[in-house]
């Protein structure tokens, strides 16, 4: 069986200052190699709970075990930055915190202060331009003259060059098009099929029935649903309370079903598979 990446036990924070929970008596269980979304309406939570995986911040009550390391209301900060560099933290809009004058110099900032040598530093450089699908020789370019596309993936083989076990991204496609956001996608999976846990913030309800293997809906700072995204998308009084869309394939599988399309139950997450049951739908009416 899997290994847990992540595991959450009776979780409660709430922000300095503040009178109520920012999250309340969250449990949950993060496989390694997962491809995980977070979903949930604004303020429910979401980078609540990844700032507090990431060990940037650390719980009031309950216990977190995040790649091995246990974070609880009395671990020191040394001891949280340690959690820090096993997890790889994308925020929304990254390429916002490029600011050397090359490409090298952005992306080597991390390793180079984890104390690595030079020789590791440019390794782990040219291998994170690699993970990101871009060429070894953008090393010498400004990152400021680079597309907003490329701009992105440099911030995030930034994150990469550090060799995180567990990859957190915010709303990673925010702001880019769509030929972008399929390309940035497809090169998080492939992260993910390399080994690397990923947990995904998204209010893309496509994203989630596409890449994710796992969804975590939460709101007003508690977990809703723990579950697949077939059970979630199956399930519209839950989506509903949840002020979630459905994908547009379930959604347009869903109106064949109520007029009378003879498609199976199970909700196709992809219009590639919406498209095969229709065909297969129509072939066995042909055959009647
Ligand atoms: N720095 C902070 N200080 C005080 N309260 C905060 C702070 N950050 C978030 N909150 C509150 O904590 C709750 C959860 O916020 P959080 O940002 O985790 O939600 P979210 O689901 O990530 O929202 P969004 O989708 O808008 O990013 C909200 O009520 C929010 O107002």
């Amino acid at each position: 069986m899997a290994k847990s990446a992540v595991t959450i036990k009776d979780l409660h924070y709430k922000y300095p200052n503040t009178t109520s929970e920012a999250l309340s008596d969250i449990s949950l269980t993060i496989k390694e190699q997962e491809f995980v979304a977070i979903v949930g309406q604004t303020g429910s939570g979401k980078s609540t709970l990844v700032s507090l995986i990431d060990g940037l911040i650390k719980p009031e009550k309950g216990d977190l075990n995040v790649a091995g390391l246990k974070i609880n209301a009395t671990t020191k900060a040394e001891d949280l930055s340690k959690v820090h560099h096993r997890v790889g933290f994308v925020f929304q809009f990254p390429e916002q915190q490029l600011f050397a004058e090359t490409v090298e110099e952005d992306i080597a900032f991390g390793p180079r202060n984890l104390g690595w040598t030079a020789g590791q530093i440019k390794k782990s450089v040219d291998d994170a331009l690699k993970m990101v699908g871009l060429p070894v020789a953008l090393k010498t370019h400004s990152p400021f003259a680079l597309s907003g596309g490329q701009m992105r993936r440099v911030a995030i083989a930034g994150v990469l060059a550090m060799k995180p076990q567990i990859l957190i991204l915010d709303e990673p496609t925010a702001g880019l098009d769509t030929q972008a956001t399929n390309e940035l996608l497809k090169l998080i999976k492939q992260l993910n099929n390399k080994a690397t846990t990923v947990i995904m913030v998204t209010h893309q309800m496509e994203q989630v029935a596409r890449y994710a293997d796992h969804v975590i809906a939460m709101s007003e700072g508690k977990v809703i649903a723990d579950t697949t995204p077939r059970h979630l998308f199956s399930d519209s009084q839950q989506l509903a309370k949840l002020s979630l869309t459905l994908p547009i394939s379930v959604d347009i599988a869903q109106f064949l079903r109520k007029h009378d399309a003879k498609l199976e139950n199970t909700e196709p997450l992809t219009l590639d598979s919406l498209a095969d049951e229709i065909v297969k739908a129509m072939r066995s009416k042909e055959n009647e």
